[in-house]
C-alpha cells in the first residue's frame, strides 16, 4: 500500500501551475536580459522591479505599507534573520513563542543570542509573560501560529504594538508565514500594517504559496533599521536567484499568482472540511483539534494511553507520514496534556482521507 501524508512540510505538486510558471520564466528570460546578466552587486536587496511588484501585492493582500526600498529579498527566512540580527544592539534579549518554529530557535541559539521562550495562551504569545520577561526583540507568527495554529486576534496585536512602542529599543519580528490561507473570517491585517511606531520587521516567504524550493523570502525593514542595514550590510550580495525573482514578478504581475492562491484555497478548504468531518466521525470525543481556521495544517490531541513515540512508530509501520509536536516544544517543555500531532492536508488528496484516518485510528487505538 502507498504512503499517505499528513505532512505540514510539503505542498501538493499536482496543483502547481507549472505551465504558466514556465511561460513566465520564458517571458522573464526574453524581457529582462539586462537584470539577468548584470552584476547582482547592484541589487543587494534583490531586483528593484521585483521588489516593486511585491510591495504592491502585499499592500493589497496583507495591508502592508512599505516602499520597495524597504524590502530585502533573500534565499530563505533564516538567511534574512542572520542579516537582521546584526541591525539590533549587541546584547539584545530575544524572545519567541513556545511551542514555536524550531528552525528559528536553533538560528537564535547558533548565533548564541540571549533568548527566552514565551508560552502561548488562546490568543497567541502571552502578553503578560512578555512584559515580565521584557525582551528587546520578540519573534511571532500571528497569522497562523506555528505550529499551534492560533490566529492572533486584533486585540492582542494592538497590545503587542503598544508594548513595543513603550521603549525605543523594542522590535517585533512578524513572520507572516501561512498568511495566504484564511478560512472562517476575513484576513486580519498584518502587524506591520497596523504599526505606526516603526517597530515591526515583516518576514514573508513564497515557500508555502508557491514552492519551497524556490527559496524566495523577503523582509521589510522600518526606515531606521533600513538605514543601519545600508551602513552595515550593503556589501552582502543578494542570495535570491535572479531568474526566480524575475519569473515571480511575471507570475504576480500577470495575475497568475492571485489565480493560483484562489485555486489552492478552494482545494484546501474542501480537503480540510472532509478531513475534520472524517476525524470527528472516527475519533468522536477522543480527539481535540486546534488552529483549524487558517493555514495548511492544524493540531490534534488524542485521548489515548499510548505514548507519542509508540504512536509515531505504529504510524510509520502503517505508512502514514505524521509529525508530532515534541520538536516544536522548545527547552523541553511539553506544553500539551495529551499526545499531540500536526495534521497537514496540503499533500493529502480527498480520496485518501478516509483511508488515512483509518490508519491513524489504528495507530492510536487498536
Ligand atoms: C514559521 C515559518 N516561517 C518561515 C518558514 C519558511 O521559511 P523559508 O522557506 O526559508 O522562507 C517556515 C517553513 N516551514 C517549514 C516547515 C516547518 C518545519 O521546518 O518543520 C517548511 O514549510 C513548508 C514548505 C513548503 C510547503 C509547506 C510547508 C516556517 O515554518
Amino acid at each position: 500500500k502507498d504512503w499517505i501524508s499528513f505532512s505540514h512540510m510539503s505542498v501538493d505538486r499536482s496543483i502547481f501551475p507549472f505551465d504558466s510558471w514556465f511561460s513566465c520564466e520564458h517571458r522573464a528570460l526574453r524581457l529582462s536580459r539586462l537584470e539577468l546578466n548584470d552584476d547582482s552587486s547592484r541589487f543587494p536587496q534583490g531586483i528593484y522591479s521585483v521588489r516593486k511588484t511585491i510591495a504592491r501585492f502585499l499592500s493589497v493582500a496583507r495591508g502592508v505599507k512599505c516602499f520597495p526600498e524597504q524590502i530585502v529579498l533573500g534565499g530563505g527566512t533564516q538567511f534574512l534573520f542572520y542579516l537582521l540580527r546584526h541591525l539590533f544592539q549587541e546584547n539584545s534579549l530575544y524572545a519567541m513563542e513556545n511551542p514555536g518554529y524550531r528552525r528559528m530557535y536553533e538560528s537564535l541559539k547558533m548565533e548564541s543570542l540571549r533568548l527566552k521562550t514565551i508560552p502561548l495562551d488562546n490568543k497567541g504569545i502571552s502578553i503578560d509573560l512578555l512584559k515580565q520577561m521584557n525582551p528587546n526583540v520578540v519573534y511571532v507568527t500571528p497569522s497562523h501560529q506555528f505550529p499551534s495554529g492560533v490566529v492572533m486576534p486584533i486585540s492582542r496585536r494592538i497590545q503587542l504594538l503598544n508594548w513595543a512602542a513603550e521603549k525605543d529599543d523594542r522590535y517585533i519580528i512578524e513572520d507572516d508565514y501561512d498568511s495566504e490561507f484564511k478560512y472562517e473570517s476575513d484576513t486580519i491585517p498584518s502587524l506591520q500594517g497596523l504599526d505606526s511606531y516603526e517597530r515591526v520587521i515583516y518576514l514573508g516567504t513564497f515557500s508555502k504559496s508557491l514552492l519551497p524550493g524556490l527559496r524566495i523570502s523577503y523582509m521589510i525593514l522600518p526606515q531606521q533599521l533600513l538605514k543601519r542595514y545600508r551602513e552595515k550590510c550593503s556589501f552582502i550580495m543578494s542570495t535570491s536567484n535572479a531568474l526566480g525573482q524575475l519569473t515571480l514578478q511575471q507570475f504576480i504581475d500577470s495575475g497568475e499568482y492571485r489565480k493560483h492562491i484562489k485555486h489552492m484555497k478552494q482545494v484546501y478548504i474542501e480537503r480540510q472540511k472532509k478531513l475534520i468531518e472524517t476525524l470527528k466521525k472516527r475519533f468522536d470525543s477522543a480527539i481535540t483539534m486546534h488552529g483549524a481556521n487558517a493555514g495548511l495544517h492544524f493540531t490534534a490531541e488524542f485521548d489515548t494511553p499510548r505514548t507519542i513515540d509508540e504512536i509515531a512508530e505504529r504510524a510509520h509501520a502503517a505508512k502514514i507520514e505524521l509529525y508530532n509536536l515534541k520538536p516544536y516544544c522548545l527547552e523541553d517543555h511539553y506544553l500539551y496534556s495529551k499526545p499531540a500531532f500536526i495534521l497537514g492536508f496540503a499533500n493529502l488528496s480527498v480520496d485518501k482521507i478516509e483511508e488515512g484516518v483509518e490508519r491513524l485510528y489504528h495507530a492510536i487505538f487498536e
